[in-house]
């Protein structure tokens, strides 16, 4: 399997917490990664810093053998990393169509007029949001809001993209319908790490995941390895006798 996302040593520290102290790990392509912990391990930060929206204190971050760690959120998503965000962050005054043309704006190669409503129709049908694109978004239930905001995401056309609870909140049809759109993306070739506290999507979608417990990695490995780990069903429950 080529390797599309390296990551080693990375350090994020805010004030004396070390938030992230030391993570490293890869990504295949088309490979799905979770990364799970419980509350406040290092999960968001560990995003945060993949996307750009945090620089690191140390460590190295390399797509496809290129250093990115440090560069702006910006020129991150132009090289080929999106994500969604654990809050839903649509821009609720414009409508759907609109919402993701602002993502196709920021892609390698930007689109325009025709293919760009091309593009964005092709999209919006793909997260199941066909024929929806005039609905303003703060319209949307929050399950379309989340469709949405991948579709935003997807107009970067990643190689990487970085998924923060998107699977949270759905009820258990929706999480059926969330899961088969995850699964359909790595068919067509997208790599993904899968930030989730939704145990059963972990299971089913994710070939390897990491679990992180304050800021550091506690166990690798396939999914039912890792969840049955006395080390992490003690990270997750609490000791007991505390
Ligand atoms: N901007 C910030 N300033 C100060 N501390 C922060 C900041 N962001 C995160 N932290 C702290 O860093 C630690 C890791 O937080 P992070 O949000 O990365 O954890 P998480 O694993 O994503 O948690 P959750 O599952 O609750 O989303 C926590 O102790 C958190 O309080």
């Amino acid at each position: 399997m080529t390797v599309l996302l390296e990551v080693s040593g990375l350090v994020r520290r805010f004030g004396g917490l070390v938030a992230v102290n030391g993570l490293s790990f890869t990504v295949g392509s088309s490979e799905i990664l979770g990364l799970i912990g419980p509350n406040g391990s290092g999960k968001t930060t560990a995003l945060n810093l993949l996307s750009g929206a945090l620089k690191p204190d140390a460590g190295d971050i390399r797509l496809r053998g290129r250093p990115v760690a440090g560069l702006s959120p910006d020129r991150i998503a132009r090289l080929g990393v999106a994500r969604t965000f654990q809050l839903v962050r649509v821009l609720p005054s414009l409508d759907a169509r609109e919402n993701v043309l602002a993502g196709l704006a920021f892609r390698a190669d930007p689109l325009w007029g025709e293919a760009a409503d091309r593009e964005v129709s092709h999209l919006l049908q793909r997260v199941g949001l066909g024929g929806r694109g005039h609905q303003r978004s703060a319209e949307l239930t929050y399950i379309d809001q989340k469709r949405l905001e991948l579709a935003r995401a997807l107009a970067l056309a990643p190689k990487l993209l970085l998924l923060d609870e998107w699977l949270a909140g759905l009820n258990p049809s929706e999480l059926q319908d969330g899961i088969g759109l995850i699964q359909s993306l790595r068919r067509e070739g997208l790599s993904i790490v899968l930030v989730e506290h939704v145990m059963d999507a972990i299971r089913t979608l994710c070939d390897r995941c990491i679990v992180m417990n304050a800021g550091s990695v506690l166990a690798e490995g396939a999914p039912d390895a890792v969840l049955s780990d006395p080390q992490v069903v003690h990270a997750y429950l609490g000791d007991p006798d505390a």
